[in-house]
């Protein structure tokens, strides 16, 4: 809980707001024991193989986290610019090269990874932990005002470092993985960069008193605690010793 503001508390200009927003990166989750096993080269391939096959289900609720973020948005600009992230994960066309989309992508990191297409799909293995921090971040959408919606995205303004170390360091430590796998993490980093542009454009207008700073603070905050609270869940699940 975040201690009460007094009344008088007054809004952050934009610049204060956003440096606010940023300094929430150090609970980021490449921060998390699990990330700095992975990235660090400590983990077996089982444990690799348990990671992406548990964070497919983050992604294959994302577009539907988007969808829902859409439906509640009654301005037609917006849907305009959000309906590219639904596409970017579900892809368009046929389902090869770059239009295929990030959930083909990743499938693709789960074969490089040694996990078949219906092994992922199946969902057989992803831990409960996982399921019920996911389907919170999509509920969250589909309940909360879609500003506040638009804001829970925002802990993409760490990704793109977490995508970095993934492409610096994985084939180094992990060369038995295929390289075109990596490519997910690669398509991230534009992608993300734009995101957090739209995504920082509506927070930075929205929220513009104090409180309602405070409440955004807190929004990102519980999408923080979605993704390392997935990670506490992967780490019990996938780490034996
Ligand atoms: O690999 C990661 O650590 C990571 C984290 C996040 C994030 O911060 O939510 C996203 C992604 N990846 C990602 O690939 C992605 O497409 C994405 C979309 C969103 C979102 O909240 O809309 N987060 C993330």
């Amino acid at each position: 809980m975040t201690a009460a503001l007094p009344p008088q508390a007054l809004a952050w200009d934009r610049a204060e707001f956003e440096r606010q927003l940023r300094a929430k990166g150090a609970g980021y989750h490449i921060h998390h024991r699990f990330n700095l096993r992975m990235n660090g080269g400590q983990c077996t391939p089982d444990e690799i193989r348990c990671w992406v096959a548990n964070r497919f289900y983050y992604q294959i609720c994302i577009p539907r986290k988007d969808a829902a973020i859409i439906a509640n948005m009654p301005d037609r600009e917006h849907r305009r610019k959000w309906v590219d992230r639904i596409l970017d994960h579900d892809g368009f066309g046929d389902y090869e090269g770059s239009s295929a989309g990030g959930i083909e992508a990743w499938t693709r990191l789960g074969e490089a990874v040694g996990l078949s297409r219906d092994a992922l799909w199946s969902l057989d293995l992803v831990v409960p932990g996982v399921r019920f921090a996911c389907d919170a971040y999509v509920n969250f959408a589909r309940q909360a005002p879609w500003q506040e919606a638009v804001c829970s995205s925002l802990t993409e303004m760490f990704a793109p470092q977490i995508h970095k170390d993934r492409l610096a360091t994985w084939p180094t430590h992990y060369p038995w993985i295929e390289a075109d796998g990596l490519q997910y993490f690669r398509s991230r980093i534009p992608l993300a960069t734009r995101d957090v542009e739209h995504g920082l454009q509506v927070t930075l207008d929205h929220f513009t008193t104090r409180p309602a700073q405070q409440r955004a603070l807190d929004i990102l905050q519980f999408k923080l605690d979605v993704l390392w609270s997935m990670l506490d869940a992967i780490e019990k699940a996938c780490c034996h010793d």
